[in-house]
């Protein structure tokens, strides 16, 4: 693949990287073209067709070393590992031995699945199970997965279909007691929805997820290059784009540099059981996990901005843009790829995207002053009761240059600086703000900005690095699903230490409450866990907007704690959720997050039992 990419002249590779999105499939024929006339192609189509000495060595010891590694990393719980094995093992393994019935390729795609179903990647788990389906048609534990998944997925009919037909297939009485089981809990589940909640299903799968007409256009900036952006006004939560990946030489364009985005998913915990019974709430947070690589044609030309008005989401491969606030014609639409204003500070920002992505942001999230990135890393002032920021000299070094940016551009300068002002000053921070722009744009390391006084971040920092030890403590032992009462306590009074030393909205005091409520909640104690997890949220609503999907995951948690309580803040808590989750996700929000959808039920429940208190005591 390398000598291949290396034959590309260089003047094809600038004509296809300079590309607008109509001109890539012509750009695309002449690399084809290019490659018919290439001996060395030739060879590599006939290497990776050769059944006997494939380029992807179809061999099947490998397959099943790597598969026996995938077992035994996903009967440890190491389920991401188990995927990748499974998935080299499906490289390796020869499609055409049949051996009862059992292909290789098919028991390799149920346990891929399997590993899929565990992270809480449904619609990959249900891929791969027909996928299976397709090698071996009566293949019994490819339609019991299959109808497993799509009793999580909500899909209680299809789950029916797919568990009879399994049932049918398997002939050990074991493996029909297990389907039997399962086909009862979706019968149930059927039942429970009755015909409203079929017709709500129903509805909701009939939502329209074509975009809402809204054209795009691709212009040039000299910071970014290309990118697209919006001709009309764009309404709030409205789905902007939606696209297939461009199927022609995906593999090829993507090494050689063209634009190409990494299809990722949600890995959803596991729903062990009502949330509202002992030990089922949520506290741990929810994870990206990448599942592929593919080229978009206009979707690769979207432009990062750590403060996206955009998020980007997959059903399976194809690709969806929402608007995540109101967007005024002609304004550039531009995605996140990867880090954010709340998330990092604008010095880490900037180094992940160089690091990754070999480019200076230009973003305006990393070219105007934001309350977040003031103080995400912050000292508190050793004035008491003082609120104002002391900023580490690296932090003030990346201020300092917004700061001057905004000076240097005289033009834009008196509308900008008030707009940013104002900003600031809506923060709860104003006196910080006001203390920026009236000390002749001095941005001093380790004093305040609003008093002035001192602090030696040298004892500071040595200090919190003693904290980061407990803290770790707490952690493992948070991973190894037991927390002992003494490294709880001095977690706690690692905290009051902490937010001592630490502005107050640091996010490292949001982290450790986080952590604190994951711990409580280990150890049963669900009103700690639920007090710390709100302490934990009100630090994250100063750095994001409170509209922001990362606000949107930890109300989850708070969430599903209140519901266990049985706190009835947690209504509020859910409609916040689903006005979040809609902006972002739009009608696929139970899909993509199959928690919500059983979030929502257990909530229900609470409420039937709020209202009918003695006849649910009798169930
Ligand atoms: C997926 S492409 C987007 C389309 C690209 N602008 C083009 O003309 O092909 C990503 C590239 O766009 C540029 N880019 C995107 N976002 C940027 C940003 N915030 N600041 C500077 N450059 C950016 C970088 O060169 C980056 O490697």
């Amino acid at each position: 693949m390398e000598k291949l990419k290396s034959a590309v002249p260089e003047a094809l590779k600038q004509e296809i990287w300079k590309s607008t999105p109509t001109e890539l499939p012509s750009t695309c024929s002449s690399l084809l073209d290019f490659f018919h006339h290439l001996p060395q192609f030739h060879q590599m189509v006939k290497d990776l067709t050769d059944p006997a000495m494939a380029l992807c060595c179809k061999d099947q010891s490998a397959a099943l070393e790597a598969k026996l590694k995938g077992n035994e990393c996903f009967s440890k719980g190491d389920y991401p590992n188990a995927l990748l094995s499974y998935s080299q093992a499906l490289r390796h393994a020869p499609v055409d031995i049949d051996d009862m019935e059992k292909n290789p390729v098919a028991v390799l795609y149920v346990n891929r699945a399997s590993a899929l179903q565990k992270m809480g990647l449904l619609l990959e788990c249900l891929r791969d199970c027909s996928r299976a389906l397709r090698v071996s048609p009566h293949y019994a534990k490819a339609w019991f997965r299959r109808g497993k998944a799509n009793i999580s997925l909500g899909k209680f009919e299809d789950a029916i279909r797919d568990l009879n037909i399994s049932l049918k297939a398997e002939i050990s009485s074991s493996g029909k007691r297990q389907i039997e089981a399962e086909l009862n809990i979706a019968l149930d589940k059927n039942k429970g929805m009755g015909s409203s909640g079929k017709k709500r299903n129903q509805n909701l799968s009939e939502v329209p997820d074509e975009p809402d007409q809204v054209k795009l256009r691709c212009l040039f900036k000299k910071t970014k290059g290309r990118g697209m952006f919006c001709v009309d006004d764009v309404s709030e939560a409205s789905l902007v784009h939606k696209e297939d990946p461009y199927a022609a030489l995906v593999i090829l364009l993507s090494q050689i540099q063209v634009n190409s985005m990494a299809v990722v998913r949600v890995q959803a915990p596991e729903v062990r059981g009502p949330v509202y019974e002992p030990g089922n709430a949520l506290t741990s947070s929810l994870e990206q996990v990448k599942v592929g690589q593919a080229v978009y044609v206009a979707g690769s030309l979207f432009n990062h901005s750590c403060r996206p008005n955009i998020h980007a989401y997959f059903l399976s491969r194809t690709l969806y843009v929402q608007a995540t606030e109101y967007i005024l014609a002609g304004s550039e639409l531009e995605l996140s790829y990867g880090p954010q204003v709340g998330q990092w500070d604008c010095k880490y920002r900037q180094q992940l995207l160089g690091d990754r992505y070999s480019f200076t942001c230009q973003c305006t999230g990393c070219s105007e002053l934001n309350v977040s990135d003031l103080v995400i890393n912050a000292y508190r002032c050793t004035k008491p009761n003082c609120l104002g920021v002391i900023l580490d000299s690296t932090i003030a070094r990346y201020e300092k240059q917004k700061l001057k940016l905004l000076l240097d551009a005289p033009a834009v300068y008196s509308s900008s600086l008030h707009k940013q002002i104002e900003k600031l000053k809506g923060a709860n921070i104003n006196e910080v703000a006001r203390c920026i722009f009236q000390s002749d744009y001095k941005l001093e390391p380790q004093n305040c900005l609003v008093c002035g006084s001192y602090r030696d971040l040298e004892a500071s920092c040595a200090a919190t690095s003693q904290v980061d030890s407990c803290c770790k403590r707490l952690q493992d032992a948070i991973a190894s699903n037991e927390v002992p009462n003494n490294i709880l306590q001095d977690a706690l009074r690692c905290t009051d230490l902490l937010r001592t030393i630490l502005h107050p909205f640091n996010k490292r005091i949001a982290e450790v409450e986080d952590n604190l409520s994951q711990a409580f909640c280990l150890v049963g104690e669900l009103q700690a866990a639920l007090d710390h997890c709100k302490a934990s949220i009100q630090i994250l609503e100063n750095l994001y907007d409170p509209n922001h999907i990362a606000i949107g995951n930890e109300l989850i948690k708070l969430a599903s704690l209140q519901i266990s309580v049985g706190d009835s803040a947690a209504s509020d808590s859910m409609s916040k959720i689903t006005t979040i989750f809609s902006r972002y996700y739009g009608s696929h929000a139970d899909d993509i997050y199959p928690f919500l959808r059983h979030l929502k039920a257990s909530q229900d429940v609470d409420k039937r039992v709020a209202f009918h208190p003695v006849e649910s005591s009798k169930n």
